[in-house]
């Protein structure tokens, strides 16, 4: 796995390091030591999927609050997605700033979200599918998002936006939220 720091100090776009033979190849999805050796959370409490139909589709942007905080690993599988990372650590110099990586089902890349960091993407196909490895178990009474629209944060979506969940178009600005203690 190589492990390439994004902007946002503690997140990383995780690229394979393929064995390539004839038949194709061979690599590591995810590896506790590796992790671990770039000071980032190894624990995976739950393995979610999500599957979208429409091109355009946003979801988040979404976090758990202390105890139940969780570290995400993202990869999509299907499609092609730009995935988005805020962060909201009380402490951290860059809060309220954003960082896209696009994911493709052909790039394989992946994104590592720590603790603290609100997380969203937009589907930039259609039948898009991803896959997550989350740090912590999904916690109802612990989730919390940020409006993806929000003017502060000023999120440059690639398309225009559609299919919102009627939480994800309820949620509240950045101005209106606690920050996150990690
Ligand atoms: C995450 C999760 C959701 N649910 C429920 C809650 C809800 O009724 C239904 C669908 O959940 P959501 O609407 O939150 O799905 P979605 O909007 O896709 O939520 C996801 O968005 C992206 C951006 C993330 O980063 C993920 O961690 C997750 O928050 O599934 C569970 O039962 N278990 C779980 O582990």
């Amino acid at each position: 796995m190589i492990f390439h720091p994004l902007k946002l100090h503690g997140a990383f776009r995780i690229a394979l390091n393929p064995r390539e033979d004839t038949r194709g190849f061979f690599a590591r999805f995810f590896c506790t030591e590796e992790f671990r050796a770039q000071g980032l959370l190894p624990e995976i409490a739950q393995i979610n999927t999500s599957f979208s139909r429409a091109a355009g589709t946003v979801r988040g942007l979404h976090f758990q609050r202390p105890p139940a905080a969780d570290s995400k690993v993202v990869r999509c599988l299907r499609g092609a997605i730009r995935d988005v990372i805020v962060d909201l650590r009380a402490r951290s110099p860059q809060f309220g700033q954003w960082e896209a990586v696009d994911l493709t089902a052909e790039n394989r890349d992946m994104v590592y979200v720590p603790p603290g960091f609100a997380h969203g993407f937009q589907t930039l196909l259609p039948d898009t599918e991803l896959l997550y490895l989350h740090g912590a178990a999904y916690s109802p009474a612990h989730e919390g998002g940020v409006a993806h629209d929000d003017p502060e944060l000023g999120i440059d979506w690639a398309l225009p936006v559609a299919n919102l969940s009627p939480r994800d178009a309820a949620l509240p600005r950045l101005h209106d939220l606690e920050p996150l203690a990690t």
